[in-house]
């Protein structure tokens, strides 16, 4: 029998939310909705870090890569007490010590619980009030269903999984693949080679995600497959009008100013393609995205390279 628990049945949880940005205001927004007391903090905002973060149970980070480290290090500086539940909403890989966010969190709180959250979720659509799917990850299993409870309403389906890295790293490598997507609508190769490209990514981020410890299944799921349909087939993924702006001729400068807003895979597929040296792993679609960001090739130049490689099986 299906039990519908009213929002008003559910235990209130006090959050704070960091980052301001679109995601930030999102999950604030979800997060009200089903009444609860959510403080969102920004680097601009009133209030300090440290009022933000006062007697709150659950801190939320939707801050992009750039800030992850050294707003952790704040935290750790001011102290958050051992059951504060951390959640790290960010989709991105540290320069530095190519860290997923998890683990800088992890690194920094080895004593609290960590959870993912990750999935198809395009912020815009989301405030629209349009629906969709998220799945929240954690090794504990009591967190994840804690965040579960914060952010699931009836536009807003949140699933728990037991595989943080496999969640994080679905919703982090495609966007270096929602790039090379974008190149390829942007090119107007037809909607055969951006299927073609989209299945060949999977095997990719697969083999990327499998070697970094993420579980084969957590990519065919929803912050695998499900986000990179997501990012691969929508203007309103900035990461896709990277390529598709690429694809027009325009200079990556000219499309990071048009966007205004961050573009996680421009920073990810330089990490990315560090790590894939460094652990030889063959990637042979970031590749040719890193290439083209770093202006070694043309948009065109990296389609050919794609299709001009030696005969191989599908697997
Ligand atoms: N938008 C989306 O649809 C989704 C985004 N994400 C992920 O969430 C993260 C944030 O994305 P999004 O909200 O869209 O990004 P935005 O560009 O909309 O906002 C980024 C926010 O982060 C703050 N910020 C920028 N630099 C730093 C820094 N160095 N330290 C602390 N805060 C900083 C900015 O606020 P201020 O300058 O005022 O401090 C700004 O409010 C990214 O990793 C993204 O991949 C995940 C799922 C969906
Ligand atoms: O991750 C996202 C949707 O799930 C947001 O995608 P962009 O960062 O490409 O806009």
């Amino acid at each position: 029998m299906d039990i519908n628990i009213e929002a008003t049945d559910v235990e209130k949880t006090t959050i704070a939310i960091l980052g301001a940005g679109a995601w930030g205001l999102a999950l604030t927004n979800l997060a009200k909705r089903n009444g609860h007391k959510v403080v969102l903090w920004s680097r601009s905002a009133a209030l300090s870090l440290e009022e933000a973060l006062a007697d709150v149970e659950m801190v939320v980070s939707a801050i992009p890569m750039i800030g992850v480290t050294a707003t952790a290090a704040k935290i750790k500086a001011i102290g958050l007490p051992s059951d504060t539940i951390l959640v790290t909403a960010t989709k991105g890989l540290d320069p530095a010590t190519t860290r997923t966010p998890s683990q800088i969190w992890q690194a920094n709180f080895p004593n609290n619980p960590i959870v993912v959250l990750s999935g198809p979720n395009l912020s815009k659509e989301i405030e629209q009030g349009l629906p969709t799917a998220t799945v929240v990850a954690s090794s504990d299993i009591s967190a994840a269903q804690a965040v579960q409870t914060v952010f699931s309403s009836d536009r807003f389906r949140v699933y728990t999984n037991t595989d943080p890295l496999g969640t994080e790293l679905g919703g982090t490598l495609k966007n270096a693949i929602a790039i090379a997507v974008g190149v390829c609508d942007g090119l107007q190769l037809g909607t055969n080679a951006k299927s073609a490209l989209i299945t060949r990514a999977l095997i990719e981020v697969i083999r990327i995600g499998t070697h970094l410890g993420g579980k084969t299944e957590t990519f065919f799921g929803l912050s695998g497959l499900g986000d990179m349909l997501a990012t691969c087939s929508s203007m309103l993924s900035r990461n896709y009008r990277v390529g598709y702006g690429l694809a027009q001729g325009k200079s990556l400068v000219e499309v990071l100013a048009e966007l205004q807003s961050t573009a996680e895979g421009v920073n990810t597929t330089n990490v990315l393609i560090e790590i894939a040296n460094r652990e030889q792993i063959y990637v042979p679609i970031s590749w040719q995205v890193y290439r083209l960001l770093n202006k070694e090739i043309t948009p065109q130049e990296a389609v050919e390279a794609l299709l001009e490689r030696d005969f191989k099986a599908e697997d």
